[in-house]
């Protein structure tokens, strides 16, 4: 390897052939056939071409590698996660040594191995981190392939691809399904342009008061029980239980849970104060939570006749029995079948009750000393996360326990782990064709060939046809991400106020404006109302105070649906620019667009509080459709960000960041 750069963000590049002559990769014999293929244009286009790979796991290692292979000359790769040993069997670009380092720094150095002559940036962060990644680092790119594992990164890649214009080939796969995603503003439907599934959920109730299956067992212990003791203090479930009261659920056990929460949260409370080691040895910590959890709660619930006239009823656990004592002859090891497992598959038998409790115990402790250390050091605090030891560990001895109370049969930790991370296995072959078919994309999307671009699936459980191909459908006129408009300005944050982008906005071209020409304009930040005809009290704040930063974006909307939104992209200005909010070469600005009539939820945008509204256009126009402002009247004054910097800025929405927080069973 002639280059072996180690920081975050260097390049590792090579121009030297293996055997020590001066080659390019246009020159260099090993790219023969692969120019014979494609012909000498399109792989001159290849070898000069810029690609960002986001994400380096079981999709990325397999890109990264066809791409070095097929000479794309200058690649860059992000991802912001470490190399776990459960990546190896399918990750072929790591190796033990490797476990614990940045699987971008690791993927780019094996992969420079396969082809030398490339130059290959890897970045060892969050795509979403916009001080490296905004709007300058997208637009220098040719094309950007996604190989990530998540709706909210997808998303995020999506609208920074449509913004700047530059094109993605989105790909993911679970288990023996796969697809490929080519995506041209304008052109073709975006990641959004289609409403993802939405995860399942369960009703409150069931969760939290009868289960009947592992599962509900697993997701209370996990989304429930976890974050109430080890999680961030915020996460109050109050909202939670007003909406099961909102959908219907018994009212009774909805104030018992209440009931309960309060006692967990003395309990957590409890977990978090700094005590020494002699104090915790004498503190029962698990006892105590156990002895709640189990016992207590179970017997309130009991108490609850009528909820038990057709069900039958949890049997509460103790302690001190459960540890101590063999219950109906349960100590012994089983595996799924009933059959003693041997040792060495620890992962894959169903712990005893006693040693269940042993698990529950051990973990607990770790967890409580680790929640307390991150808490002292004022750090974030601890989330669910599959490949946490500690964590997986407590959350299949308290899924267990709860299934042995409701009579439920306990799994295995792996079975535990496989349901709890929503664990479709990943299937290396899938991945290996998936990421071969994204790079023929590719080779379309570099030369913006959109009518030989393909949508590409793959689903090997259906025998007939393994793969099959149909062309790009035409963008959705209702999708609230590639039917808005973009432009960049760039500003001082500290300096330029809210009236200056107003104004600036509004201004003809010929002075140098955006010439967002409407009668009534809204000025929001996400879902976020800064600015309209009858609220002007933000105008005079600069763009800091009111909580904008450069990477954000301020969409402008038209109070009567007649333009698209436009979001305005904040950049840096130099302090020497004499412009306040300075859109560049207003020549090339986009010619704004007129609003759809479509009715269509903003993809961003949550249900309950974000709401769309039908809006009439001129035909054949087409756009996002409006925010509406709630109702006017009644909630101008919620909606204002206050002078002193409140925000009431609507919990979950941030249309602008994408970043809501999803669980579901995503493609890999
Ligand atoms: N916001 C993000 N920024 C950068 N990289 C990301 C982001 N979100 C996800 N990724 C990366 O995308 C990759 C997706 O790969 P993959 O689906 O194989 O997941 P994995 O974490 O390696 O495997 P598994 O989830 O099965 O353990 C991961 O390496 C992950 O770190
Ligand atoms: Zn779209």
């Amino acid at each position: 390897m002639a280059s072996t750069a180690k920081t975050n963000g260097s390049s590792y590049a090579a121009a030297e052939g293996s055997n020590g002559t001066s080659h390019t990769i246009q020159s260099h014999p090993r790219h023969a056939y692969a120019k014979a293929i494609l012909g000498k244009e399109l792989f001159g286009k290849i070898a000069s071409s810029r690609i960002l790979v986001v994400g380096a796991g079981g999709i990325g290692c397999e890109l990264l590698k066809n791409l070095v292979l097929v000479g794309f000359g200058h690649v860059e790769v992000i991802d912001l996660d470490t190399i776990d040993l459960s990546n190896l069997n399918r990750q072929f670009l790591f190796q033990k040594v490797h476990i614990g380092k940045p699987k971008s720094l690791v993927a780019a150095g094996t992969a420079l191995q396969f082809n030398p002559l490339i130059d290959i940036k890897p970045h060892h962060s969050n795509v979403k981190d916009t001080s490296q990644f905004g709007w300058e680092y997208f637009e220098q790119f040719d094309v950007v392939c996604n190989a990530l594992d998540n709706l909210d990164a997808r998303r995020w890649v999506n609208k920074m691809c449509i913004m700047t214009g530059v094109p993605l080939v989105e790909s993911g796969t679970t288990g023996f399904l796969g697809q490929v995603q080519p995506i041209a503003r304008g052109t073709s439907e975006c990641y959004d342009c289609v409403t993802k599934p939405t995860p399942k959920t369960y009703p409150v109730c069931t969760i939290r008061s009868t289960p009947s299956t592992p599962i509900h067992c697993i997701v209370w212990a996990k989304t429930y029980l976890f974050p109430q003791l080890f999680g961030a203090e915020e996460e109050s479930e109050d909202a939670e239980l007003d909406k099961a009261l909102q959908d219907g659920e018994n009212a009774d056990e909805v104030a018992n849970l209440r009931r309960e929460a309060r006692e967990m949260r003395a309990l957590r409370d409890s977990i978090f104060q700094t005590i020494n080691t002699a104090e915790q040895e004498e503190d029962d910590l698990s006892k105590r939570v156990f002895n709640k959890v189990f016992k207590a709660d179970v017997e309130r619930l009991l108490s609850m006749e009528d909820m038990w006239r057709k069900r039958t009823k949890p049997v509460p656990l103790d302690f001190d029995a459960a540890s101590q004592q063999v219950i109906n002859g349960d100590a012994a090891s089983q595996n799924g079948n009933g059959a003693a497992a041997p040792p060495s598959l620890r992962d894959q038998r169903v712990l005893s009750l006693q040693e269940t409790v042993g698990l529950f115990d051990q973990s607990l402790n770790r967890l409580a000393k680790r929640a307390r250390d991150l808490d002292s050091l004022k750090k974030e605090s601890l989330s669910f996360d599959k490949d946490d030891i500690d964590a997986m560990d407590f959350v299949t001895a308290t899924a267990n326990l709860r299934s042995r109370i409701y009579h439920i049969a306990p799994q295995s930790r792996f079975q535990v782990k496989e349901m709890a991370g929503n664990i479709i296995p990943a299937i290396a072959s899938t991945n290996a064709i998936i990421a071969g078919a994204q790079v023929l994309q590719t080779l379309h999307a570099l030369r913006r060939k959109w009518s030989d671009a393909r949508f590409v699936s793959l689903n090997r459980t259906n025998a007939s046809r393994l793969i099959s191909s149909t062309p790009l459908e035409k963008p959705n006129a209702g999708c609230g991400v590639c039917q808005d408009d973009y432009v960049r300005a760039k500003v001082d944050i500290d300096r330029t106020t809210l009236a200056d982008v107003k104004e600036a906005v509004l201004q003809s071209r010929e002075e140098g404006g955006l010439g967002f020409e409407v009668e009534g304009m809204e000025l929001y930040e996400g879902a976020r109302l800064l600015a309209d005809e009858d609220f002007d009290d933000n105008l005079p704040r600069t763009l800091a105070s009111l909580g904008i930063t450069l990477g954000m974006m301020i969409t402008c909307a038209d109070e009567n649906g007649i333009k698209a939104n436009v979001n305005i992209y904040m950049s840096a200005r130099s302090s020497g620019d004499a412009e306040k909010v300075d859109f560049g070469d207003v020549n090339k600005l986009p010619v704004l667009r007129a609003k759809p009539t479509l009715k269509r939820p903003h993809p961003d945008s949550d249900d309950s509080d974000d709401v769309v509204e039908e809006v009439q256009a001129p035909e054949g126009s087409s756009s996002a459709p409006k925010r509406k402002r709630e109702d006017e009247e009644a909630s101008a004054e919620q909606k204002k960000v206050h002078a002193n910097g409140d925000s009431n800025k609507r919990a979950k929405v941030t249309p602008h960041t994408g970043a809501r927080e999803e669980e579901a069973i995503e493609l890999d």
